[in-house]
Protein backbone atom coordinates (compact mmCIF):
# COMPACT_ATOMS: atom_id res chain seq x y z
CA UNK A 1 0.00 0.00 0.00
CA UNK A 2 1.31 3.38 -0.94
CA UNK A 3 1.02 6.81 1.39
CA UNK A 4 -1.76 8.96 0.35
CA UNK A 5 -0.67 12.46 0.50
CA UNK A 6 -0.12 14.93 3.62
CA UNK A 7 -3.45 16.91 2.70
CA UNK A 8 -5.32 13.28 2.51
CA UNK A 9 -3.93 11.90 5.28
CA UNK A 10 -4.99 15.12 7.62
CA UNK A 11 -8.56 14.78 5.63
CA UNK A 12 -8.70 11.23 7.00
CA UNK A 13 -8.24 12.66 10.71
CA UNK A 14 -10.43 15.41 10.39
CA UNK A 15 -13.48 13.05 9.20
CA UNK A 16 -13.49 11.22 12.40
CA UNK A 17 -14.63 14.87 13.80
CA UNK A 18 -18.67 13.61 14.01
CA UNK A 19 -17.22 10.82 16.45
CA UNK A 20 -15.56 13.25 18.77
CA UNK A 21 -17.74 14.29 22.37
CA UNK A 22 -18.72 17.40 21.54
CA UNK A 23 -22.03 15.85 19.96
CA UNK A 24 -22.07 13.66 22.66
CA UNK A 25 -26.04 13.87 24.23
CA UNK A 26 -24.37 14.52 27.72
CA UNK A 27 -22.66 17.83 26.50
CA UNK A 28 -25.26 18.85 23.98
CA UNK A 29 -27.66 18.83 27.80
CA UNK A 30 -24.89 20.74 29.33
CA UNK A 31 -24.77 23.20 26.29
CA UNK A 32 -28.35 23.80 26.46
CA UNK A 33 -28.28 24.65 30.06
CA UNK A 34 -30.36 21.28 31.04
CA UNK A 35 -27.88 19.83 33.68
CA UNK A 36 -28.81 19.97 37.09
CA UNK A 37 -26.28 20.75 39.66
CA UNK A 38 -25.68 17.39 40.90
CA UNK A 39 -24.84 16.25 37.29
CA UNK A 40 -22.25 18.89 36.39
CA UNK A 41 -20.46 17.42 40.01
CA UNK A 42 -20.54 14.29 38.57
CA UNK A 43 -19.14 15.64 35.03
CA UNK A 44 -16.35 17.54 36.85
CA UNK A 45 -15.23 14.57 39.17
CA UNK A 46 -15.45 12.41 36.41
CA UNK A 47 -13.16 14.51 34.35
CA UNK A 48 -10.76 15.35 36.96
CA UNK A 49 -9.68 11.58 36.53
CA UNK A 50 -9.29 11.90 32.77
CA UNK A 51 -7.49 15.37 33.76
CA UNK A 52 -5.19 13.55 36.67
CA UNK A 53 -4.17 10.92 34.35
CA UNK A 54 -3.01 13.35 31.24
CA UNK A 55 0.31 13.90 32.56
CA UNK A 56 1.16 10.19 33.20
CA UNK A 57 -0.10 9.38 29.87
CA UNK A 58 2.35 12.06 28.45
CA UNK A 59 4.95 10.81 30.49
CA UNK A 60 4.53 7.23 29.19
CA UNK A 61 4.68 9.12 25.70
CA UNK A 62 8.33 10.49 26.53
CA UNK A 63 9.34 7.32 27.77
CA UNK A 64 9.08 6.03 24.51
CA UNK A 65 10.28 8.01 22.63
CA UNK A 66 13.87 7.99 21.11
CA UNK A 67 13.80 11.41 19.84
CA UNK A 68 14.94 14.24 21.78
CA UNK A 69 13.40 17.09 19.55
CA UNK A 70 10.40 15.58 20.06
CA UNK A 71 10.57 15.21 23.91
CA UNK A 72 11.52 18.74 24.15
CA UNK A 73 8.79 19.78 22.84
CA UNK A 74 6.40 17.05 24.65
CA UNK A 75 7.60 17.35 27.77
CA UNK A 76 5.77 20.85 28.05
CA UNK A 77 2.65 19.16 28.12
CA UNK A 78 3.60 17.45 31.38
CA UNK A 79 4.72 21.32 32.80
CA UNK A 80 1.45 22.23 31.85
CA UNK A 81 -1.00 20.10 33.32
CA UNK A 82 1.08 19.94 36.32
CA UNK A 83 2.20 23.33 36.73
CA UNK A 84 6.41 24.24 38.16
CA UNK A 85 5.27 24.26 41.65
CA UNK A 86 1.96 23.13 43.86
CA UNK A 87 -1.01 25.10 43.76
CA UNK A 88 -0.62 25.95 39.58
CA UNK A 89 -0.81 24.57 36.38
CA UNK A 90 -4.05 22.54 34.34
CA UNK A 91 -4.98 19.96 37.31
CA UNK A 92 -5.16 22.78 39.90
CA UNK A 93 -7.30 24.96 37.62
CA UNK A 94 -9.48 21.84 37.11
CA UNK A 95 -10.14 21.56 40.84
CA UNK A 96 -10.94 25.14 41.26
CA UNK A 97 -13.68 24.17 38.54
CA UNK A 98 -15.04 21.47 40.46
CA UNK A 99 -14.92 23.62 43.71
CA UNK A 100 -16.72 26.14 41.47
CA UNK A 101 -20.01 23.45 41.08
CA UNK A 102 -20.14 22.75 44.84
CA UNK A 103 -17.54 19.83 45.57
CA UNK A 104 -14.73 19.70 47.73
CA UNK A 105 -11.32 19.37 47.02
CA UNK A 106 -11.58 15.84 49.29
CA UNK A 107 -14.15 14.57 47.40
CA UNK A 108 -12.38 15.22 44.06
CA UNK A 109 -8.91 14.10 45.21
CA UNK A 110 -10.15 10.84 46.86
CA UNK A 111 -12.13 10.33 44.16
CA UNK A 112 -15.13 8.69 45.67
CA UNK A 113 -17.04 9.47 42.51
CA UNK A 114 -15.38 8.49 39.68
CA UNK A 115 -17.06 5.68 37.85
CA UNK A 116 -15.83 2.60 36.93
CA UNK A 117 -16.65 3.71 33.40
CA UNK A 118 -14.39 6.52 33.24
CA UNK A 119 -12.17 4.34 35.34
CA UNK A 120 -11.72 1.61 32.60
CA UNK A 121 -11.87 4.09 29.52
CA UNK A 122 -9.37 6.64 30.97
CA UNK A 123 -6.79 4.04 32.24
CA UNK A 124 -7.27 2.19 29.01
CA UNK A 125 -5.65 5.65 27.32
CA UNK A 126 -2.56 5.59 29.52
CA UNK A 127 -2.27 1.91 29.18
CA UNK A 128 -2.13 2.99 24.86
CA UNK A 129 0.07 5.22 25.47
CA UNK A 130 2.36 2.94 27.83
CA UNK A 131 2.09 0.06 25.58
CA UNK A 132 1.96 1.60 21.25
CA UNK A 133 4.67 3.21 19.06
CA UNK A 134 4.81 7.02 20.07
CA UNK A 135 3.81 8.06 16.99
CA UNK A 136 0.47 6.00 17.15
CA UNK A 137 0.10 7.17 21.21
CA UNK A 138 0.42 11.02 19.91
CA UNK A 139 -1.72 10.44 17.29
CA UNK A 140 -4.83 9.64 20.17
CA UNK A 141 -4.17 13.23 20.97
CA UNK A 142 -5.20 14.60 18.14
CA UNK A 143 -8.64 15.10 19.58
CA UNK A 144 -7.15 18.55 20.65
CA UNK A 145 -8.07 19.09 16.03
CA UNK A 146 -11.48 19.30 17.80
CA UNK A 147 -11.46 20.05 20.99
CA UNK A 148 -10.79 24.03 20.89
CA UNK A 149 -13.99 24.50 19.05
CA UNK A 150 -16.03 22.57 21.78
CA UNK A 151 -14.33 24.53 24.51
CA UNK A 152 -14.96 27.78 23.39
CA UNK A 153 -18.47 26.73 22.91
CA UNK A 154 -18.62 25.21 26.39
CA UNK A 155 -17.29 28.09 28.23
CA UNK A 156 -20.09 30.31 26.66
CA UNK A 157 -22.49 27.76 27.43
CA UNK A 158 -21.30 27.68 30.94
CA UNK A 159 -21.48 31.45 31.53
CA UNK A 160 -24.41 31.89 30.35
CA UNK A 161 -27.02 28.82 30.99
CA UNK A 162 -24.99 28.11 34.86
CA UNK A 163 -24.89 31.84 36.39
CA UNK A 164 -24.04 30.85 39.66
CA UNK A 165 -20.71 29.21 38.61
CA UNK A 166 -18.33 31.85 39.93
CA UNK A 167 -15.91 32.81 36.93
CA UNK A 168 -12.56 31.87 39.03
CA UNK A 169 -14.17 28.21 37.81
CA UNK A 170 -13.60 29.23 34.27
CA UNK A 171 -9.59 29.57 34.54
CA UNK A 172 -8.96 25.57 33.45
CA UNK A 173 -10.91 26.69 30.18
CA UNK A 174 -9.56 30.09 29.08
CA UNK A 175 -6.08 28.79 29.67
CA UNK A 176 -6.56 25.54 27.92
CA UNK A 177 -8.10 27.38 25.11
CA UNK A 178 -5.23 29.12 24.34
CA UNK A 179 -2.65 26.30 24.63
CA UNK A 180 -4.83 24.13 22.30
CA UNK A 181 -4.51 26.76 19.49
CA UNK A 182 -0.62 26.33 18.98
CA UNK A 183 -0.47 22.40 20.62
CA UNK A 184 -3.05 21.22 18.06
CA UNK A 185 -1.25 22.17 14.99
CA UNK A 186 1.97 21.22 16.65
CA UNK A 187 0.96 17.48 17.17
CA UNK A 188 -0.88 17.32 13.50
CA UNK A 189 2.99 18.20 12.33
CA UNK A 190 4.38 15.36 14.28
CA UNK A 191 1.81 12.93 13.27
CA UNK A 192 2.21 13.46 9.83
CA UNK A 193 6.40 13.81 9.70
CA UNK A 194 6.64 10.88 11.12
CA UNK A 195 3.80 8.40 9.69
CA UNK A 196 5.53 7.44 6.56
CA UNK A 197 4.13 4.41 5.39
CA UNK A 198 0.26 3.88 4.35
CA UNK A 199 0.05 1.52 7.30
CA UNK A 200 1.82 3.77 9.72
CA UNK A 201 -1.34 6.56 8.60
CA UNK A 202 -3.67 4.10 8.75
CA UNK A 203 -3.03 3.01 12.49
CA UNK A 204 -2.76 6.78 13.20
CA UNK A 205 -6.29 7.10 12.39
CA UNK A 206 -7.41 4.01 14.36
CA UNK A 207 -5.41 5.34 17.46
CA UNK A 208 -7.74 8.76 16.93
CA UNK A 209 -10.60 6.62 16.29
CA UNK A 210 -9.94 4.52 19.63
CA UNK A 211 -9.33 8.01 21.33
CA UNK A 212 -13.05 9.34 20.66
CA UNK A 213 -14.29 5.68 22.21
CA UNK A 214 -12.05 6.45 25.71
CA UNK A 215 -14.09 9.98 25.69
CA UNK A 216 -17.55 8.87 24.63
CA UNK A 217 -17.11 6.38 27.14
CA UNK A 218 -16.26 8.76 29.56
CA UNK A 219 -19.41 10.60 29.01
CA UNK A 220 -21.81 7.41 28.68
CA UNK A 221 -20.56 6.57 31.79
CA UNK A 222 -21.58 10.18 33.59
CA UNK A 223 -24.58 10.28 30.92
CA UNK A 224 -25.85 7.03 32.72
CA UNK A 225 -25.53 8.38 36.27
CA UNK A 226 -27.39 11.41 35.50
CA UNK A 227 -30.45 11.89 37.14
CA UNK A 228 -29.16 9.80 40.39
CA UNK A 229 -28.99 12.56 43.25
CA UNK A 230 -26.19 13.72 44.70
CA UNK A 231 -22.65 12.08 42.95
O1 LIG B 1 -12.61 19.93 27.35
C1 LIG B 1 -12.52 19.14 26.42
O2 LIG B 1 -13.48 18.78 25.72
C2 LIG B 1 -11.19 18.55 26.21
C3 LIG B 1 -10.98 17.57 25.28
C4 LIG B 1 -9.72 17.00 25.16
C5 LIG B 1 -9.58 16.00 24.13
O3 LIG B 1 -10.26 16.15 23.10
O4 LIG B 1 -8.88 15.02 24.30
C6 LIG B 1 -8.69 17.44 26.02
C7 LIG B 1 -9.01 18.47 26.90
N1 LIG B 1 -10.23 18.99 26.99
C8 LIG B 1 -8.04 19.00 27.77
O5 LIG B 1 -8.34 19.92 28.52
C9 LIG B 1 -6.75 18.48 27.80
O6 LIG B 1 -5.92 18.94 28.57
C10 LIG B 1 -6.44 17.43 26.94
C11 LIG B 1 -5.28 16.71 26.80
C12 LIG B 1 -5.58 15.76 25.88
C13 LIG B 1 -4.73 14.69 25.40
O7 LIG B 1 -5.27 13.73 24.84
O8 LIG B 1 -3.51 14.75 25.65
N2 LIG B 1 -6.84 15.91 25.44
C14 LIG B 1 -7.39 16.93 26.08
Amino acid sequence: MTAVSPAEFVAELRALAPRYWDSHPFHLRMHAGQLSKHELQAWAANRWYYQRCIAQKDAAILSNCPSPEIRRQWRERIVWHDGTQPGEGGAENWIRLAEAVGLTREEVLDERHVLPGTRFAVDAYVNFARTKPWVEAIASGLTEMFSGALMRKRLAALREQYPWIAEEGFAYFTNRIQAVAGEGQATVDIVVAHSLTREQQLAAVDALSFKCDVLRAVLDAVDYYSGKGRP
